[in-house]
């Protein structure tokens, strides 16, 4: 029998990878990156605002054309392939990022009328200016007895689609007007590359509807018009109909503008898409008891459990949703705002210059860091430069860093950056555990998982537990990859394709006694910084500063415009 192939598609924040793989063994057979290029780094910002992140959909079209067709053109050179053996295409995305689209289905953002606007475009992920949206919503639905919070943690975040789409009611109504929905860009993309864009009639994935928008089938989908005319009046006009589905299923077929563009032949099955973090935990093979870190910009963590178990509501993460990562379990997810983007603001904004920029700054740092023992700068950082997206589900909290003198150094400062990003993970494994979900094994992918050898060590120090690596350098875009290859009928399962196309690699990072014993004192300390700054219980609460800070610097920049 010809060998079969499928392609993953994987959108991060600042680029998109394609990976085609053999459906055999999971082999990569060629990637292809494509940079985003427009704004900074592929994200558009405004510098009166530090909340504000935004892409251009523009971005994600010119980026699949151009990440697919690469990564077809290199695989035509490997034995054995041939684009007509591509059984399937799966498509992984950030998250939340909704776009507002026309009527059609088209981005506004691609039409003239609205290409300057920022509000037309896609909201980022990490875009925070909804925060006192999210924060009506956690209240309205708190204090009215609505259960649309019980299966996110407790409290609905502003990265999230109501809080985003509410924001623009209120700031941008020009673009809410002309908005017909919205579209998470986890569904835009296989209803564009389908051909499949019409609002009312594209596949809304149960990942992204599950974990940002409050859709349950507990509650009939998505929270009541009722509910949402409450937070917003007009809000509920962007309520969808379609009941949400897992990437098993199929979004479409491949269209033949788009087939033309890449070099595949039209009709491949597309799978309905999820977010990245989602399927990366699929590509690092995982069953129940597996924790995935997916490492990279901020950290996503996911588990499954099976539907057939009771399992409790965990307070602080940031949803419990049947299949949204394995079908027939339920997902669960947590995560960081902010990991390498922390030691990137840190390169980018403080290094001093002897160090380099970018990637080889990364580099020096990390090896002077690494000549470090734990404790020995006396530093202590709180990890919440994107704010606190578990377990205190705030974003108006913000960085601290604790123990300087007049002789601390970059790397020292560097190092516990990583070692707070590593406390905060251990504060979500430790939740988790707390209700009963327990973690057996701990499987790290994502960029950081491949750069960092030293923020692997610190993982296993601080947590006091093996890190194991994924073995594909592109997890996620394998997980994408294993979705193309179910729906397109090579594996009757994700199961019996996760046996045949995952692993580990054979370097594990174990953790080091005395090191661990070291962190064990520094976590004591960072969760009473964790409690002081971020909840209201205890005792001697700071938990005031960090906002008042905010409102300060808020008044502060309006007054200078
Ligand atoms: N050597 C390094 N050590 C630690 N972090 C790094 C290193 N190189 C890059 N980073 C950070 O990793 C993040 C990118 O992660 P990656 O997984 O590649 O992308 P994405 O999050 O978009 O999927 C950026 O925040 C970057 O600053
Ligand atoms: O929040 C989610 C998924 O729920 C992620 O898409 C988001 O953190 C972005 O991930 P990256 O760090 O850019 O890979």
């Amino acid at each position: 029998m010809a060998q079969q192939f499928a392609i993953g598609v994987d959108y991060g924040t600042n680029s998109v990878r394609a990976l085609v793989v053999d459906l055999a063994d999971g082999a990569e057979i060629a990637t292809e990156v494509y940079d985003y290029c427009h704004g900074d780094a592929g994200v558009l910002v405004d510098a009166a605002d530090p909340n504000l992140a935004r892409q251009s959909p523009a971005d994600y079209i010119e980026g699949f054309h151009a990440a697919v067709a690469g990564a077809v053109a290199k695989a035509t050179q490997a034995a054995g392939f041939d684009p007509k053996h591509v059984v399937g295409i799966g498509v992984d995305t950030t998250g939340s990022t909704p776009i507002p689209v026309n009527a059609a289905g088209t981005p506004l953002a691609l039409l003239d009328e609205f290409q300057d606007e920022l509000a037309a475009q896609a909201w980022l992920w990490k875009d925070h200016t909804a925060y006192s949206e999210a924060q009506e919503i956690t209240a309205k639905a708190r204090d009215g007895g609505y259960p649309y919070l019980a299966k996110c943690g407790g409290a609905y975040s502003s990265e999230w689609y109501w809080s985003k789409i509410a924001h623009c009611l209120r700031t941008a109504p020009r673009v809410a007007q002309a908005a017909a929905s919205w579209v998470e860009l986890a569904d835009y993309v296989p209803a564009y590359i389908t051909g499949n864009q019409h609002p009312a009639k594209l596949a809304r994935s149960i990942c992204a509807s599950g974990h940002k928008a409050m859709y349950h089938d507990a509650w009939g989908g998505l929270p009541s018009a009722e509910f949402l005319e409450s937070v917003e009046p007009g809000l509920s006009r962007f309520r969808y109909d379609a009941k949400a589905v897992p990437s098993n299923k199929p979004a479409g077929r491949l269209c033949e503008s788009v087939a033309r563009q890449v070099g595949l032949p039209a009709g491949i099955p597309v799978a309905v898409g999820a977010f990245d973090a989602h399927m990366g935990a699929v590509g690092s093979g995982c069953g129940v008891g597996t924790l995935v870190k997916i490492m990279g910009t901020s950290t996503c963590d996911c588990m499954v459990a099976p539907l057939a178990q009771p399992l409790p509501d965990v307070p602080g993460l940031c949803g419990i949703v049947p299949e949204s990562i394995v079908p027939g379990m339920y997902g669960l997810e947590a995560g960081q705002s902010a990991v390498g983007d922390n030691f990137n603001w840190f390169v980018k904004h403080l290094a001093p210059a002897e160090f380099g920029a970018g990637a080889e700054a990364h580099a020096a740092l990390t090896a002077a860091a690494a000549k470090l023992r734990p404790g020995e700068s006396g530093l202590l950082a709180l990890d919440w430069n994107n704010g606190n997206r578990c377990v205190l589900t705030d974003p108006l909290l913000t960085g601290l860093l604790i123990g300087q003198t007049l002789y601390t150094t970059a790397p020292e400062i560097y190092r516990a950056l990583i070692e707070a990003t590593a406390f905060g993970a251990l504060k979500i494994i430790s939740r988790l555990e707390e209700y009963g979900v327990g973690v057996s094994e701990v499987i790290v992918c994502g960029g950081i998982a491949e750069k960092n050898p030293l923020v692997m060590q610190i993982y296993a120090d601080v947590t006091n537990r093996p890190m194991k690596i994924s073995r594909s350098g592109q997890t996620c875009a394998l997980g994408a990859a294993i979705f193309g290859a179910v729906v397109g009928g090579a594996y009757p399962t994700v199961e019996a394709a996760q046996a045949k196309m995952t692993g580990v690699k054979s370097t594990i990072y174990s953790p080091i006694s005395t090191q661990a014993a070291t962190y064990a004192k520094l976590y004591a300390l960072y969760q009473m910084l964790h409690d002081a700054f971020g909840t209201t219980d205890f005792h001697g609460s700071l938990s005031q500063v960090m906002k008042d800070l905010i409102a300060i610097r808020h008044d502060a920049r309006r007054g200078a415009r």
